[in-house]
């Protein structure tokens, strides 16, 4: 049987990080390592697929930017539409989330796509990056992981590219998906399905990685916060604005004044919540962005807005 045919598309982050201190999890370069490196500290990667392995970015996620989401969506597709059967995208885990979600909803395609990270540097004294890297291109070879959308998979966990999020610091099982779960686990080599995505995603939205994605901000709730950071959007250009609110996305007197002016003056903005997890509804005239955090939010109210969307709150509703 011949084995699936497999890209590893590499972008930076932790799991191609470099250091000088094996202890240290700090002090060391993102992205180091090149994407050769990286598989050639896999044993047993060529067992489970014929890997072709492409060096797209050697970034720290944090300087992730939506161009580089729309570049990287584009090369994705053109793998997938080229006759890759999966797509493994190694990425730092710090805004791995984000670039996933957008993935999950601009691709088109029933392929198996999977980011893939690591809190360790490659030089670490125990780093966790070749096991997780192992189990994501054991994952993308699973037939059962087609038309299940973008995956995240890290710590043995699969999860929806829509729930995934970095919920630690520093920990290796630092990934979850707080409001969903877990759709399935990798353990020695064998893949567990427990779920697949309820919502749209790839193939069932009308976005593409050439829809475009408007300047859309996210700002915090927090005791005493001044309005005036929120009248303040006004004048950077953008079309929409993400509350991180207190609780179930609520806002201070103070604020929801200002965040309704905003709103008057034409600027979308939506409330999430910024405690990491729940459901916030539509209130105060503003959309609520239902089970999405904040930064993912940010992701869709940018696809929404780019694609001419009337109804900010049916997106939020449907995806
Ligand atoms: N663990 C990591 O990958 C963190 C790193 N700063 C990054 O996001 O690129």
């Amino acid at each position: 049987m011949s084995l699936p045919r497999l890209c590893i598309v590499a972008t930076g982050g932790t799991i191609a990080g470099a250091g000088a201190r094996p202890q240290s999890t700090m002090a060391y370069a993102a992205g180091a390592l090149d994407v050769a490196e990286l598989c050639a500290r896999v044993p047993g990667l060529d067992e489970v697929a014929a890997i072709q392995a492409e060096q797209f970015a050697a970034i720290d996620s944090k300087n992730a930017t939506p161009a580089f989401w729309q570049s990287l969506a584009a090369r994705v597709q053109a793998l997938l539409d080229g006759g890759a059967d999966g797509v493994v995208v190694t990425h730092g885990t710090d805004t791995l989330e984000e670039t996933a979600y957008y993935l999950h909803l601009a691709l088109k395609t029933d392929r198996p796509v999977v980011l893939v990270g690591a809190m360790r540097p490659a030089t670490a004294l125990s780093p966790d990056g070749p096991l997780n890297l192992l189990d994501a291109v054991t994952v993308a070879a699973a037939p059962q992981a087609a038309g299940r959308g973008v995956l995240v998979a890290l710590n043995h966990q699969i999860l929806c590219a829509r729930d995934a999020a970095k919920t630690n610091a520093n920990r290796p099982d630092a990934f979850a998906a707080p409001n969903a779960g877990a759709l399935g686990w990798v353990q020695d080599g064998r893949v567990a399905w427990m779920g697949r995505p309820e919502r749209p995603h790839t193939r069932a939205t009308p976005f593409t990685a050439a829809t475009p994605l408007p300047q859309v901000e996210v700002l915090a709730g927090y005791a005493g916060g001044s309005a005036a950071l929120i009248r303040a959007v006004a004048a950077t250009g953008a079309r929409g604005l993400v509350w991180a609110g207190t609780g179930n996305g609520s806002a201070s007197a103070d604020a929801q004044e200002a965040l309704d002016e905003l709103r008057q003056g034409g600027v979308a903005v939506v409330r999430a919540t910024r405690t990491g997890s729940g459901c916030v509804a539509a209130s105060g005239g503003l959309p609520g962005a239902g089970t999405l955090s904040p930064w993912k939010a940010r992701v869709l109210l940018m696809l929404a807005l780019g694609a001419g969307t009337d109804d900010i709150q049916a997106a939020f509703d449907t995806y």
